[in-house]
């Protein structure tokens, strides 16, 4: 008998993730830009269960372990903050995942999937982009498709640019939009500390506001591509030397739409990170610990002096895998 039939639901978890390098190209006809990115998966993970349904619905509910269950936009008009729900409906990368997976699969199996929310929402950390992973891997085993982790990235990459290395995990380079990816063999751990902001920032108008920036300041975008002493020094886990060579070219856009979070970073530089930067689009702030003691410490510290929540994390984390449910659960 197999696991899916026994015990009714499966359960996947995926990793969020954080850029060490983000190197941005210019705008693309198609409206995206082409990158150089070097992914790190972080200990912090997104965990999705799918149980099989009678008839063809496709049903999200967010599970009440949830960290997060909403997000706080600021109104570029009115200046006001509006609360979002995280959307539940078929807009929501879970739902989105399971579509494209039984369309591809041929048929209409229906499925209630139920998420929990880990990684903060649009926030830069490819919360959303797990939530598909995982669906895609929890999907997969319940309907027996036999498919592969590169078929299942493959899929992914329909669903957004970072869902591949979501599913892969671990380091990897990232070109194209994202979503080619060409793993790193690391050795030794890294250690950071995540501050989530209370507001969230929309991906692509970061992109946009990169856009604006370098217009304004007639800056020409040369072809991404990645400091190979960098990829090198995350390959062996050199703190020292990532925290002098990491750098993000969303970080200037996030700063201009989110001012708060320079001041963020520089907190966090006086209570003994090594280097602080904006999470991909932001507005997460990342911060590299020498090791898991400091990364503990600045955690503690920055909570103590500021009303932040902060988050030590560790990486490289393994990509979407299914967990191993225990009889009894
Ligand atoms: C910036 C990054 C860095 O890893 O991640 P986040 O910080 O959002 O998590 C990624 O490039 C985001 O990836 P993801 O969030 O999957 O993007 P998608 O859903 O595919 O695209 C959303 C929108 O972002 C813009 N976009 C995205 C990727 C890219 N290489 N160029 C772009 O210009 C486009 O406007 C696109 O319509
Ligand atoms: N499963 C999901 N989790 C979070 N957000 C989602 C999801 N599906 C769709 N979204 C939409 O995508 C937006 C950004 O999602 P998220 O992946 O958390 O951010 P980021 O792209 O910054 O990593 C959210 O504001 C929300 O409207």
């Amino acid at each position: 008998m197999k696991d899916s039939e026994f015990f009714g639901h499966v359960t996947a978890v995926a990793p969020g993730k954080v850029n060490m390098s983000l190197r941005v190209g210019p705008l693309r006809a198609d409206g995206y830009h082409d990158v150089a990115t070097l992914y790190l998966a972080v200990s912090l993970t997104e965990e999705v269960t799918a149980a099989p349904r009678e008839d063809e619905a496709i049903t999200v509910s967010l599970s009440e372990r949830s960290a997060f269950t909403d997000v706080q936009f600021q109104d570029p008009e009115s200046g006001e903050t509006v609360t979002a729900a995280i959307p539940l409906d078929e807009s929501n990368l879970a739902h989105r995942a399971a579509t494209l997976l039984r369309q591809r699969l041929g048929h209409r199996r229906g499925v209630d999937l139920t998420i929990t929310k880990n990684v903060p929402v649009a926030g830069g950390m490819g919360g959303g982009s797990a939530d598909a992973a995982a669906t895609l891997v929890a999907c997969s085993a319940l309907w027996e498709a036999g498919l592969s982790k590169e078929q299942l990235a493959e899929l992914g990459s329909e669903l957004g640019a970072d869902v591949p290395f979501a599913i892969l995990g671990g380091a990897a380079v990232g070109q194209g939009v994202g979503d080619e990816l060409s793993p790193l063999l690391t050795r030794g751990e890294l250690h950071l500390v995540i501050v989530p902001s209370n507001t969230g920032l929309a991906t692509p108008e970061v992109y946009r506001r990169l856009d604006v920036m370098r217009g304004d300041a007639e800056v020409e975008a040369e072809e991404p591509v990645l400091d190979p002493d960098l990829v090198r020094a995350v390959s062996t886990a050199d703190a020292e030397l990532i925290a002098s060579l990491m750098s993000n070219d969303l970080q200037a856009p996030a700063v201009s739409m989110v001012p708060s979070l320079e001041d963020m970073m520089d907190v966090g530089l006086v209570d003994g990170a090594l280097q602080g930067m904006v999470s991909g689009s932001g507005p997460s702030v990342l911060f590299l610990a020498r090791d898991a003691e400091s990364a503990g410490q600045l955690a503690t510290r920055l909570e103590d002096r500021t009303s932040v929540w902060a988050i030590p994390v560790s990486g490289p984390a393994p990509g979407a895998h299914l967990l191993t449910h225990r009889p009894g659960e």
